[in-house]
């Protein structure tokens, strides 16, 4: 399991450490691992250029510390200050005794001035590798205008780029990204992940993250966890020699219709690949779906005579078919409710349930329920699916290249590490829904199915696209590869 704290979390964590070791020493070790970082990128050390982004907190005291780690291993490291009188003094000084210098500053009597910037453009451009400190968890708001100005200057130039702790500008918290952010290959982070370096669009900003262990200790519950193979191989159901059918679970499929059928078949090839032991369709696209898969359990008219069920799927490409999205929900056994079911479903009667309900939107179905634009929704991930889960009373899962599942109780969310732009595929969310229905058919909590089908789509997709476009029907076949690769 990967987890990671917000920034109270983190401080308290610090306060707890620092009282017990010397003064400096973890920023010692903060700087140790970042300068060993460092230097695997550049691969050769010695005649580097290398320049420190250095902004006026800790932050930039850890870049100062790693830089001089680096001079004296021969590299030309130069120090652009944000603000010289208030840059970490000791990080400062020991960069000087190790022969590293700082570029110019705006008023040229003792270079007390904040960086010139055409200076500083000058140093950026010619660098190999530019390290970022202006600002870690300290940060607050979008990057002020200098600041700012660097983290462009640094994407415009062709040096690797290593963010201290986190890429400055982006919501330690969140994930969210307000304005101008620096944009890394690599992000250096010190003690436990922090939600924004999981969560897009702030975790595109961050590159590759190494994660540097100087002895913080973190509570037993995190913010944000993703899990990892052995957390779904352990959830994953296996039948028993006692199993049948309706022990490993019968899961209910209500989708598609006259006008698509395609979402009913693809929702079904999903289910059948979930460890339910038999999936139930209703509805309208009976014949595509035992043309295609003769082993489903096909009815027509409504889901309350479907037979024994243990979890339903409503809605994915159910048109306006509000009665069949009604009745599962008054079923007392877990319900994912997806795409056109979103729409349907009446917020009451999801509030009311007993059993567990499971919402799966992306972010524009999302939007449409909190009645926010789409863009409200990608840049603010996290809020939005907690947000939703909080009004429905419901699990939420927001589909998206950094998927989030969200409980309505509140505790930890998850985040899948799997996902891939591949997926952003038409049916491939129909796919997603009938794997997961077939997970809490099969017995596992919403919250668990949620993240364990979310991580299976996202690593068969991945197989399915191998470098190549492909079909949701492709990302379907490949749940078993993904699968036998979890839990081999
Ligand atoms: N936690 C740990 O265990 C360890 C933590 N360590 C390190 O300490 C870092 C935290 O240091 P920190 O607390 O000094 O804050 P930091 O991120 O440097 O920023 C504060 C400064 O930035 C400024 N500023 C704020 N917003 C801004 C903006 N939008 N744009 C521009 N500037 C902005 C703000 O200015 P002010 O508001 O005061 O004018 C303030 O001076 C942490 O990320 C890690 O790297 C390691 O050394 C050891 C172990
Ligand atoms: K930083």
């Amino acid at each position: 399991m990967r987890s990671a704290y917000g920034v109270e979390t983190v401080r308290a964590a610090e306060r707890e450490l620092m009282a017990r070791l010397p003064e400096g020493a973890l920023m010692q070790r903060a700087a140790a691992g970042l300068a060993a970082a460092c230097a695997e990128l550049l691969g050769r050390v010695y005649g580097a250029r290398v320049v420190l982004l250095v902004g006026s907190g800790d932050n930039g005291g850890d870049a100062l510390y790693a830089g001089a780690r680096l001079a004296r291993r021969g590299a030309g490291v130069t120090a652009v200050l944000l603000a010289p009188d208030r840059t970490h003094a000791g990080g400062l000084a020991a960069l000087r005794r190790a022969g590293g210098s700082v570029a110019p500053g705006r008023r040229d009597d003792a270079g007390q001035g904040p960086a010139d910037l055409a200076a500083a453009e000058r140093v950026i451009l010619a660098a190999d590798l530019v390290v970022d400190g202006i600002v870690g968890i300290g940060g607050k708001g979008g990057l002020r205008p200098d600041a700012a100005a660097l983290a462009e200057v640094t994407a415009a130039s062709r040096a690797a780029v290593v963010a201290v702790d986190l890429p400055s500008g982006v919501e330690a918290d969140t994930g969210e990204v307000r304005g101008a952010a620096v944009r890394a290959d690599l992000t250096v982070t010190f003690g436990t992940h922090k939600p924004g370096l999981l969560i897009d669009p702030a975790r595109e900003y961050a590159g590759s993250v190494r994660l540097i262990d100087i002895g913080l200790s973190m509570p037993d519950e995190a913010e944000l966890e993703a899990l990892q193979h052995a957390d779904v191989a352990a959830l994953l159901p296996v039948p028993r020699a006692e199993s049948d059918k309706y022990r490993r679970g019968v899961v209910g499929i209500a989708a598609g219709s006259a006008r698509y059928p395609g979402a009913a078949v693809l929702a079904v090839a999903g289910a059948l690949r979930g460890g339910a032991g038999a999936v139930r369709y209703v509805g309208p696209a009976g014949d595509a779906v035992i043309a295609r898969f003769p082993e489903t359990l096909v009815s027509s008219g409504s889901p309350e005579r479907a037979g024994r069920v243990q979890a339903w799927v409503v809605g994915p490409g159910a048109g306006d078919d509000a009665e069949a999205v009604a009745a599962v929900l008054r079923a007392d056994v877990p319900v994912l409710v997806d795409a056109d079911g979103l729409r349907l479903a009446d917020r009451d009667l999801v509030r009311a349930r007993r059993a567990p309900t499971l919402l799966t939107p992306h972010a524009g179905e999302a939007a449409a329920l909190l009645g926010v634009s789409r863009d409200e929704v990608e840049g603010a991930r996290l809020h939005s699916v907690r947000e939703l889960a909080g009004r429905y009373g419901a699990t939420v899962l927001l589909k998206g290249s950094t998927t989030l599942v969200a409980s309505a109780a509140g505790g930890v969310v998850r985040v899948n590490p799997t996902g891939t732009s591949w997926l952003a595929t038409a049916g491939s969310g129909d796919v997603l829904s009938g794997l997961t229905g077939s997970l809490l058919a099969a017995g596992l909590g919403a919250l668990d199915a949620g993240s364990a089908g979310a991580y299976l789509h996202g690593l068969a997709g991945r197989f399915a696209a191998d470098g190549a476009p492909m079909g949701a029907h492709d990302v379907a076949e490949e749940i078993r590869s993904a699968w036998r690769d979890v839990v081999g």
